[in-house]
């Protein structure tokens, strides 16, 4: 099945796995990998799909890394759809080897992706999505207090930067339709509830992406295609790994979300 397919029947929530060594105790690889597997396994079914941040993992050194490709599968295993946040943008001939990496590897996952560099930048990433079946979150409107400075930028033509990268992906969408929804998605953030509702009406296909609920400050939005994402107040409820917290924080979440 394709990860569009996969995620619009399970629930509106995503958990972000952004993991922070110092509060894994003096093994820290270790602990969070067991964290990892049995928050995953008992939050599996509150969930729409878990989200790794490639940096957090990254920033562990080699095995850190290997260990994120683990949890990945092990993701899977539990038939938990994936979204690999690592923000990819670069020329085309290395945006292939980025789309390969991430989106052909893993058959029917979802790479988060960053327009800037452009059409001919983002086409390989859609090419392998429709090949891997799996789906590409394009960044339109960041979470972050600092977002604005290029992406709400007027342009001559009218509208804002992120409006003109909405309305580009709109189009692509239409040509990536898997039943009401397409394999080319949004990210905008929890943080700027205005904006969701103006980029949906812009892209009536796209799942839409909501990171930053909870410690920056987002709240759980209901709507058809809005996936909720809360890294550290999912993964770490109460600033510290705990599994039975985390699942009362997610039925706190989707108590709101229905
Ligand atoms: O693409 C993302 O997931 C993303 C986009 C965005 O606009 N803002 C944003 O915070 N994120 C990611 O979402 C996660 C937010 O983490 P928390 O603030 O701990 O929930 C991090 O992994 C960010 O990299």
């Amino acid at each position: 099945m394709e990860f569009v397919e996969e995620v619009v029947g399970r629930p509106p929530l995503v958990l972000g796995v952004d993991p922070r060594p110092r509060l894994h105790g003096p093994e820290p690889l270790t602990h969070i990998r067991r964290y990892s597997l049995e928050l995953m396994e008992a939050l599996a079914p509150r969930l729409g799909a878990v989200k790794f941040q490639t940096a957090f993992f990254e920033a562990l050194g080699p095995q850190g890394f290997a260990l994120m490709h683990e949890l990945i599968v092990a993701a899977r295993v539990l038939s938990l759809p994936v979204i690999i946040d690592a923000k990819r943008g670069d020329i085309g001939s290395t945006a292939e080897a980025y789309a390969e990496a991430y989106l052909q590897t893993y058959p029917g996952s979802a790479l988060t992706v960053n327009p800037y560099l452009g059409s001919d930048a983002l086409e390989p990433f859609f090419r392998a999505a429709r090949q891997s079946g799996g789906a590409v979150f394009v960044l339109v409107k960041t979470s972050n207090p600092g977002s604005g400075l290029f992406q709400d930028l007027p342009l001559a033509s009218g509208g804002t930067l992120y409006q003109a990268v909405a309305d580009y992906l709109a189009q692509q969408a239409e040509q990536q339709r898997v039943g009401d929804w397409s394999r080319v998605a949004a990210v905008v953030g929890a943080t700027y509830p205005e904006q969701i509702g103006e980029i949906r009406s812009r892209l009536p296909h796209s799942l839409l992406l909501l990171p930053g609920l909870g410690a920056q400050g987002g709240e759980a939005l209901r709507g058809a295609g809005l996936l909720n994402s809360a890294s550290r107040a999912l993964f770490y409820p109460g600033g510290q790994p705990s599994v039975e917290e985390a699942v009362r924080q997610a039925e706190r979440y989707l108590a709101v979300l229905g």
